[in-house]
């Protein structure tokens, strides 16, 4: 554990004390982000970073290290964690100040031992700031001025690149319009064993100011058709154009590769890894499609090319889109999938990954207004499904070329994505998992047809 500061306040344990580590232990598990609910796990104190009244801690959480910025104040704010004699230990996401602090360091205008920074434009002064609370896997505190910025804090701490950081960092350099630009970055440096690794913290982008959510659009759309009421419908077709730009541009940045026979298999093994892994994780829900779930395995060894590999978005879905003020589309959250590891998410990967995973969020969008709407039409939501699919298709097909939904690999990668998002439902909001597990139920109980020849 790093010494603390003599600047930590007298009256208050240090940032390492064992009551203190207990404290954000109780506290962690009643947060949105945090990954492990319902799992009695160990905390202990990996790493600390020294910012004087404020710190960054690396808590090793069972198997997760997990990232906690914290705060010494006199008062708790609305991010007290707890009390100890006259001082709050606070959530430091909260607190201006210290924010401030990350950002420099960040910037690379304060120097922290363990920390580094890597900037492309310093972001204005942090101001007042905004958090963002909803249903994030991260914390994201907005501030600056007239050029806003998004400061994302990543929870889970892996070593190895982040690529919201990585990838958003090289489209920012290839000047990739639907995509926010990276501004700064924050790394830290851990011992693990003998050696010591890094991995990132922080990433700052700038701030699409008055973007509207793609997730709340579209399921407004779908609740109004569902009501019978007239509301405009958003652009899916360009928002399958944004989609293509990003891809055309990952692929100009990061390069492609053609799938060799060892890439086909590989990725074989990992979807048969992953679907294992589901019904493992969500046995509850899933065991009635025992049979159907094996045949559904047993499919993915049709596979027998899988083209063009690419880095792509690796988690795009309706909450992963904003339409900014001017009606263009933006793609954010290059992080992938939370509940994959870091490792797995830098690696090439067909394109239809991210198509598929937009189509599965239409139908989430159609779920969820279904959900809030009972007596609604089913039939209805399918068919707006079935449009917003076709438009996005369409508008994706036009700036990049056709996408081809028979495609053995395009019906396993769209089982995938269900697939896992049963398992995110059951974990993080169990009243939303028959939204996933009906698209699983039809995919399975209904496959596509064997290719001909
Ligand atoms: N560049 C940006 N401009 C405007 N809003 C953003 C930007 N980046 C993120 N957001 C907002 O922050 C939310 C969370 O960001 P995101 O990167 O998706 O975090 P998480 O990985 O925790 O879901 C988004 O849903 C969006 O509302
Ligand atoms: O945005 P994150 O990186 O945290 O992604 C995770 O959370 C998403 C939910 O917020 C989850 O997305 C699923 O729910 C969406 C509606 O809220 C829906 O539009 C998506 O299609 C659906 O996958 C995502 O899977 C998860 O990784």
């Amino acid at each position: 554990m790093a010494p603390m500061s003599a600047t930590t306040p007298t009256d208050a344990p240090d940032f390492g004390d064992r009551q203190v580590i207990d404290a954000i232990a109780a506290w962690m598990p009643t947060t949105r982000w945090y990954p492990l609910k319902g799992q009695v796990v160990d905390v202990t104190l990996e790493r600390a970073y020294d910012l004087g009244d404020a710190a960054i801690l690396l808590l090793r959480a069972g198997e997760t290290l997990l990232q906690v910025p914290v705060a010494w104040r006199d008062e708790p704010g609305s991010a007290g964690i707890a009390q100890f004699g006259s001082r709050w230990l606070i959530d430091a996401c909260h607190d201006a100040d210290a924010v401030q602090a990350f950002i420099d360091v960040a910037s690379g205008n304060r120097a922290v031992e363990g920390l580094s920074g890597e900037a492309t434009s310093t972001p204005e002064a942090v101001g007042e700031i905004r958090v963002i609370s909803g249903e994030q896997s991260n914390t994201s505190i907005i501030g600056g001025g007239e050029h806003p910025w998004i400061a994302k804090v990543f929870r889970v701490v892996s070593p190895g690149d982040n690529p919201d950081v990585v990838v958003t960092g090289a489209l920012t350099r290839a000047r990739c319009k639907p995509v926010p630009s990276l501004l700064a970055a924050l790394t830290a440096t851990w011992p693990a064993g003998d050696a010591f690794v890094s991995g990132h913290l922080l990433a700052v982008s700038s701030f699409v100011s008055g973007g509207e959510d793609g997730w709340e659009l579209f399921r407004q759309h779908a609740l109004a058709t569902l009501r019978g009421e007239q509301r405009d419908v958003p652009d899916a077709a360009a928002l399958g154009a944004a989609v293509a730009t990003v891809h055309k541009d990952l692929a100009d940045a990061l390069g492609t590769a053609v799938a060799t026979e060892a890439d086909t298999l590989r990725f074989i093994t990992g979807l048969e890894q992953r679907l294992a892994w589901a019904r493992e994780q969500g046995a509850g829900v899933l065991s009635d499609l025992d049979d159907d779930l094996s045949a559904a395995a047993a499919r993915l060894r049709e596979i027998d090319a899988l083209g063009q590999l690419q880095q792509i978005h690796g988690d795009l879905h309706l909450g992963q889109v904003l339409r900014s003020a001017d009606g263009s589309w933006a793609l954010i959250d290059f992080e992938g999938e939370p509940l994959r590891p870091l490792h797995e998410r830098m690696v090439r990967e067909p394109r239809q990954r991210d198509i598929v995973g937009m189509l599965r969020s239409f139908d989430y969008a159609a779920g969820s207004a279904l959900q809030q709407n009972p007596g609604g039409d089913p039939t209805a939501a399918g068919d707006w499904v079935a449009q917003r699919r076709a438009e996005f298709l369409s508008g994706y097909a036009d700036a990049l070329g056709p996408v081809d939904e028979q495609d053995p690999v395009f019906s396993a990668l769209l089982l995938d994505k269900a697939l896992y998002e049963v398992v995110y439902e059951l974990r993080n909001r169990p009243t939303w998992v028959s939204v996933p597990l009906e698209a699983v139920r039809a995919m399975v109980t209904h496959p596509p047809a064997p290719p001909v020849g």
